[in-house]
């Protein structure tokens, strides 16, 4: 654990595994639950992004005001929705059809690009069979349910909302310019925020050290805090986790390992050359794999494999690395908008669960196994063993 913070864990926090009592445990797939709540929670303070709008997304997205909107949203969809099901004796997600359709676009379209041509799928495409039409259905109920959304915040009144939707609607008329923008920041958004969780889940039921260590960084912050005196004082506040360096660390270093966007492709606009001097003709496709980066030894060196959180921290406080080292989020013109307003979001679900929870994955040594998408999400879930702390 980094020096400067290095005092140990208190009992209190220590985090030896203990077996499940069926009256305080209860199993639950995590990756099925974070997306199903995530689809509630991005859609809230989701936004279109097109040519000129990226800009002002851009300027809307890193605010700490955004931010601290962000914040206040999962902190109560946390409260209302995630806690309760994860306290109730079994929890069973009830995925709505938006989320069932929206998974089912993603995949198929995913899918598009296994075969060695896209002919099949334009054939299919032009034909209306089998999985072109089913995506086209998937497609539609996604839309649909974007422009119910636009419709109702149109009728309900926008201009004294805070939210990143309202924001644009008072600059933007066109409703399916809206509506492709929810539906970009959703597929942006969502599924990227709750695959990496999953990865931290997992990497945090291998190393409860880690985890002990953020629950003491969680007490310290909020024991040194002026709010300390208030006894209502019950969860983290947005300045007081923006304090939480250890955490940061442990959240980009799981990022690391496990990328949401494990490999992400541009094609050549004009002719031009690699930094190595490989030539790229006009149309090439180029594909970088920040996957395979996070764990090359000649980057991160011969500890390349283990998840050390330490190693973004400098005398406790968190130092950020080359993005084009890190390439997680992208780098330069194209570097991901809602790159702070993931890691608000991770953060503040982290905090919740393990200040209440001891989360513990029911096979540890079996590594997460992704199925092919656009993004990295973990095929069959996560399953895991959920026991309330303190209980
Ligand atoms: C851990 C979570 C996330 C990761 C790892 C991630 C990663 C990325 C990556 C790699 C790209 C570049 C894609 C490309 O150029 O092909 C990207 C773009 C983008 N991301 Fe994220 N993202 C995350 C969360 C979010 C969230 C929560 C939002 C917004 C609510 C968001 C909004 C966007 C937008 C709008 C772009 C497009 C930027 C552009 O093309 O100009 N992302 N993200």
């Amino acid at each position: 654990m980094p020096s400067a913070t290095s005092s140990p864990p208190t009992s209190k926090t220590s985090n030896t595994f203990s077996e499940p009592d069926s009256k305080t445990t209860r199993k639950g797939n995590l990756s099925r639950l974070f997306w199903v709540i995530y689809s509630a929670m991005v859609f809230s303070t989701s936004m279109a992004i097109r040519g000129i709008q990226r800009k002002t997304a851009s300027l809307k997205l890193g605010s700490i005001s955004i931010r601290m909107h962000a914040f206040d949203i999962v902190e109560s969809e946390i409260r209302s929705r995630l806690i309760p099901l994860l306290s109730s004796f079994s929890f069973v997600v009830a995925v709505s059809e938006f989320s069932e359709a929206f998974d089912l676009a993603s995949k198929l379209s995913a899918q598009r690009g296994l075969p060695p041509s896209s002919l099949i799928w334009k054939a299919k495409s032009v034909l209306n069979l089998g999985s072109e039409k089913k995506l086209k259905q998937a497609i539609k109920m996604v839309d649909e349910f974007a422009q119910c959304m636009i419709k109702q915040r149109r009728v309900m009144g926008f201009s004294d909302k805070h939210d990143l939707l309202s924001r644009f609607m008072g600059t933007i008329d066109d409703d399916k310019y809206l509506r492709d923008i929810v539906v970009s920041f959703l597929l942006a958004g969502r599924d990227t925020v709750a695959s990496g969780l999953t990865s931290f889940f997992w990497l945090l039921s291998r190393h409860p050290k880690v985890e002990s260590y953020i629950r003491y960084e969680l007490e310290k912050v909020m024991s040194l805090s002026s709010l300390s005196t208030d006894e209502d004082q019950q969860s983290v506040t947005f300045d007081q986790m923006r304090e939480m360096h250890f955490l940061h660390a442990a959240l980009c270093e799981s990022l690391r390992l496990f990328p949401p966007v494990q490999i992400d492709s541009k094609f050549v606009q004009n002719e031009d050359g690699l930094p190595d001097c490989t030539f790229v003709k006009k149309g090439t496709r180029v594909t970088y794999h920040p996957y395979a980066m996070g764990r090359m030894e000649r980057v991160w060196g011969s500890d390349c494999l283990e998840f050390n959180p330490e190693r973004w921290l400098r005398n406790g406080r968190y130092i950020p690395e080359n993005p084009y080292k890190y390439p997680v989020f992208q780098a330069g013109l194209r570097v991901c908008l809602g790159k702070e307003m993931a890691l608000v979001e991770m953060k503040c679900v982290v905090l919740a669960i393990i200040s209440r929870f001891n989360i513990r994955v029911t096979n540890p040594y079996q590594g997460p196994r992704f199925a092919p998408g656009l993004t990295a999400t973990v095929r069959g879930g996560l399953p895991v063993i959920v026991q309330q702390r303190g209980v």
